[in-house]
């Protein structure tokens, strides 16, 4: 769990609580299982609970409050709190406790997902990014987020899904520079795609 401005998407640069849950189920997060990961290009490390300001939280309220306490707001004057869930797959442990207890808290919460698990309601931004060798069921949201390029995942696959934003994010790894390139290109003569850096990166914060 860290404070750090979003780095992607609609909501790039936005001070956000980031709380990053640990486990995914297209990839186990070891290294030497990512040749036969469905997902196998992920940026992230997310085994285990001892990362930054990391640890099990016992009940909603207890996450909650840690939430609040990372949370930086110096004139204390800021109505809206902003959590961005992610991971790992977040999906696999946000239930209507935990949306309640964050709420209550006054956040405004967003979800970075891979889709293949429905979201509960009660989550004010959703973000769904396909991944191949899986099925999507949340199909409905503000923002997809195709990492590109994807030889299974076309972006024509998705366009008539129910986002209101259409990203293409360059695939971060070996070949970012071919990749940024290609996206590019794309969307110049595909409008409706728009691209999406990883800014976060590109000035070395979390
Ligand atoms: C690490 S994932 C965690 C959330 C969720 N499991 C998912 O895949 O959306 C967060 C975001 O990073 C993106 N991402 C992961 N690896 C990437 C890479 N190598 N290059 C660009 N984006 C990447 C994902 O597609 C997703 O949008
Ligand atoms: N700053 C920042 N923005 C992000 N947006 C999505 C991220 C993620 O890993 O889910 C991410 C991340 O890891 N850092
Ligand atoms: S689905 Fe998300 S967290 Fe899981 S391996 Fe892929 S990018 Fe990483
Ligand atoms: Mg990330």
């Amino acid at each position: 769990m860290f404070a750090t401005l979003q780095g992607e998407g609609a909501h790039a640069g936005r001070a956000s609580v980031f709380c990053r849950f640990t486990g995914c189920n297209l990839w186990s997060g070891r290294e030497e299982d990512r040749h036969k990961a469905a997902c196998s290009f992920c940026d992230t490390d997310f085994i285990g609970t001892d990362g930054t300001g990391g640890g099990r939280f016992a009940t909603p309220k207890d996450l909650a409050r840690a939430l609040s306490d990372c949370w930086q707001d110096e004139a204390g004057d800021h109505p809206g709190r902003y959590v961005v869930f992610t991971g790992g797959e977040p999906l696999l442990q946000i239930d209507d406790p935990l949306i309640e207890a964050v709420r209550a808290a006054g956040f405004e919460i967003a979800i970075e997902s891979n889709g293949t698990i429905a979201a509960p309601s009660g989550i004010d931004w959703i973000c769904v990014s396909p991944k191949p060798a899986s099925v999507v069921t949340q199909r409905s949201g503000q923002e997809l987020k195709l990492v590109f390029p994807q030889k299974a995942l076309p972006p024509s696959l998705f366009e008539e899904w129910d986002f209101t934003h259409f990203w293409l994010q360059p695939m971060d790894g070996p070949d970012r520079v071919a990749n940024t390139a290609a996206a590019v290109a794309y969307c110049l003569k595909n409008p409706r795609w728009r691209l999406s850096l990883q800014t976060h990166k590109l000035i070395g914060i979390p």
